[in-house]
């Protein structure tokens, strides 16, 4: 398996590329920003502070603008008492160190006593209101970025989806939510410390100005160690995501219900197990690798902050020894030290983390723009509300990435409506591509496909989903209840019991609501308390009624009667007929060419071209592709049923 290379990127092994199909790849057009990071350093960091901040609190305003009204209002409120304490402490404390009785001196203290003790008060309650508005923001603002992430995906180009880069962007901004809902407190402490800290400064400027260097000198290391971490952590983040799914995968895969049987009788399980195993000790090393790398950054840091804090107090006592500076200055100054480093280190560790999850928030936001950039475009021509017929002209499409021949070439074909047509041809010829291809699924890279005389390209994309109506291949059992599972074809359209009921005969789907426990409303998917797995065909016709209750004007079938038992088969090409009488179009793909001969029309497709089109007689008479295949099948079953024995 892959070992971690000293850069910290996955190797991937012989047996990686045998479950994968090939090396894990990571020439994304977006690794380029993780590389813009790399060359982030402290400065650059400072500079794009503001522009965090106000990224943080744009979000928490979209989210919550009372929340986020009052947590940027108790934060700047607490670092401002923290700077009215500090002063008052070098109030008191020289009120303390003046000439006069013991009585005289505590008296002239007493008004910033009560000052500090005011503020104290103050700074409490601020501190329970940012608590609970930062609380109540959190999840908020967590619920708009998913909302975000979830909206934009589900509005994609399918290509999108299928395409690798793309995924990958998907996985790594999903973090993107939880980082913005942990940029709200990040960002609240930030300003917090950076105001306490302007108070520590000013007034360790105004006691000596050797004071201020040297605090930044002590504080500089843990800066520079922390942020030397989180980079390496990101840049390993980004070069591990893929592995970190495949891993994933593979341990889903192991408790899968559907790859449950397999994983038993072909005694998968210890295989799986053992790239699990061996993905997560990759992984495992992965992070030794950068715990090592921490550990020693960490120990220089703090070497270089403990000659740093030793130079500073050595400066204090210089002063006071040489009398540059009173006893009850130097008190102050060393509280000031004190709080200024520990802000300055907060500050530091926050504007840090703020930054680290502000990467994955723009990891986030790119996928916004990526996603706008392939999502499935709004408007267009509109299209005829009732055409005469689909033409496909000259239609050459490829799959993008790895394909190495075109799935269809050149096919010219037309779907009348009110039809059924039927596709044709062997595994691999391309009848589901042109199918998804007519439902607007992909654009064609060359060729048209025309509804009348509006060109599918340019039509609006809503108007032709509306009118298709589709039993894809692998069809999606929706994990809901059976009525949903129907319903869900039509999401828009209210539900009624009297539609549902027609979808259902349509698709003659009775017997299989009626053996549900619980009816309609029986909760389907093995993983779920009450829940009631169907067959294979009890699903496809289910599937069946739910395009029934879409009453697409096109329906679109792909294989329907796969999983379908003898008697069933005919009684859905019966339906599928009924469903065309009623002047619904139906293109129909399917191997079982005795179903094909109801057909009005037939397609042939070979590799990938269209090579016969006409009605089945005619097919059967020409002699061609159909009439062989036709052959194939009719001869398995010349074999003569033997006479029952009599008596
Ligand atoms: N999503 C995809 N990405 C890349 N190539 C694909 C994809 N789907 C199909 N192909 C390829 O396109 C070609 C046509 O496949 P298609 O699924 O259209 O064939 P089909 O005629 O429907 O086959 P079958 O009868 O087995 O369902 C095949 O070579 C297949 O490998």
């Amino acid at each position: 398996m892959g070992k971690a290379r000293d850069g910290g990127e996955p190797e991937t092994s012989e047996s990686e590329l045998l479950l994968f199909g090939g090396p894990l790849r990571y020439d994304m057009g977006w690794s380029q920003h993780a590389n813009a990071f790399l060359e982030l350093n402290f400065r650059a960091m400072v500079r794009r502070l503001p522009s965090l901040l106000a990224s943080s609190f744009r979000l928490a305003w979209q989210a919550d603008r009372w929340a986020a009204r009052t947590v940027l209002a108790a934060e700047t409120g607490r670092g401002l008492a923290q700077a009215v304490n500090l002063l008052a402490v070098n109030t008191i404390l020289a009120r303390l160190f003046a000439d006069g009785t013991v009585e005289e001196r505590l008296r002239g203290a007493a008004p910033a006593l009560v000052t500090i003790a005011a503020v104290m008060l103050v700074s409490t309650l601020l501190r329970a209101a940012s608590t609970y508005a930062t609380g109540r923001l959190e999840p908020k603002v967590e619920r708009v970025a998913t909302e975000l992430y979830l909206e934009r995906a589900a509005a994609v180009e399918l290509s999108a989806i299928e395409d690798d880069g793309f995924h990958k962007l998907l996985d790594t901004a999903k973090y993107g939510a939880q980082s913005a809902r942990r940029m709200i407190s990040y960002s609240a402490r930030v300003v917090n410390a950076l105001i306490s800290l302007v108070a520590a400064a000013g007034v360790l400027t105004v006691l000596h100005p050797a004071l201020l260097p040297l605090l930044v000198t002590m504080t500089l290391p843990s800066a520079w160690s922390s942020l030397t971490i989180a980079r390496r952590r990101y840049t390993s983040f980004h070069a591990w995501v893929q592995h970190a799914r495949a891993g994933y995968l593979i341990g889903s895969l192991l408790i899968e219900p559907e790859a449950a049987p397999e994983i038993r009788v072909h005694g998968v399980g210890p295989f799986l197990l053992r790239h699990f195993r061996s993905m997560s000790e990759t992984a495992e090393a992965e992070q030794a690798r950068l715990a090592r790398l921490a550990a020693r950054t960490g120990l220089y840091a703090a070497v270089w902050t403990g000659l740093a804090t030793v130079a500073t107090y050595a400066t204090l006592g210089g002063l006071l020894l040489g009398g540059a500076m009173a006893l009850s200055v130097a008190g102050t100054a060393v509280i000031a030290i004190r709080t200024g480093s520990a802000s300055l280190d907060t500050l530091v560790l926050e504007v840090n983390s703020l930054h680290e999850e502000a990467l994955f928030v723009g990891d986030m936001q790119r996928l916004y723009v990526e996603a706008a950039k392939r999502a499935i475009p709004e408007g267009g021509d509109p299209l005829p509300e009732d055409p005469r017929e689909i033409r496909v002209e000259n239609v050459t499409f490829t799959y993008p990435g790895k394909a190495t021949r075109p799935a269809l070439s050149e096919v010219t074909l037309t779907v009348p409506l009110g039809k059924i047509v039927a596709l044709v041809g062997e595994n691999g010829s391309g009848k589901t591509t042109l199918v998804k291809l007519l439902a607007g699924l992909y654009a064609p890279d060359r060729g048209r496909i025309m509804w009348d005389d509006v060109d599918a390209a340019g039509a609006d994309r809503s108007q032709l989903a509306e009118r298709i109506a589709m039993v894809a291949q692998d069809f999606k059992r929706w994990p809901f209840t059976a009525r949903v599972n129907m319903a869900i074809g039509r999401p828009s359209a209210p539900l009624t019991e009297e539609r549902l009921a027609t979808s259902v005969a349509e698709a003659g789907a009775q017997d299989v609501v009626e053996d549900l426990p619980r009816g309609l409303d029986t909760l389907l998917g093995r993983g779920f308390s009450g829940g009631h797995e169907l067959s294979g065909g009890q699903w496809q016709r289910l599937g069946i009624a739910r395009a029934a209750y879409r009453r697409g004007r096109v329906l679109i079938v792909d294989e329907p009667t796969a999983a379908l038992d003898a008697r069933a088969e005919l009684e859905v090409f019966e339906k599928i007929r009924a469903l065309a009488g009623a002047g619904q179009t139906v293109v129909l793909i399917t191997h079982r060419l005795a179903s094909v001969r109801h057909a009005d029309l037939v397609h042939v497709l070979d590799q990938g071209r269209l090579v016969e089109s006409g009605t089945p007689d005619e097919l059967l008479a020409t002699g061609g592709v159909y009439a062989e295949l036709y052959q194939l099948q009719a001869e398995q079953f010349a074999a003569k049923v033997p006479a029952p024995k009599a008596g």
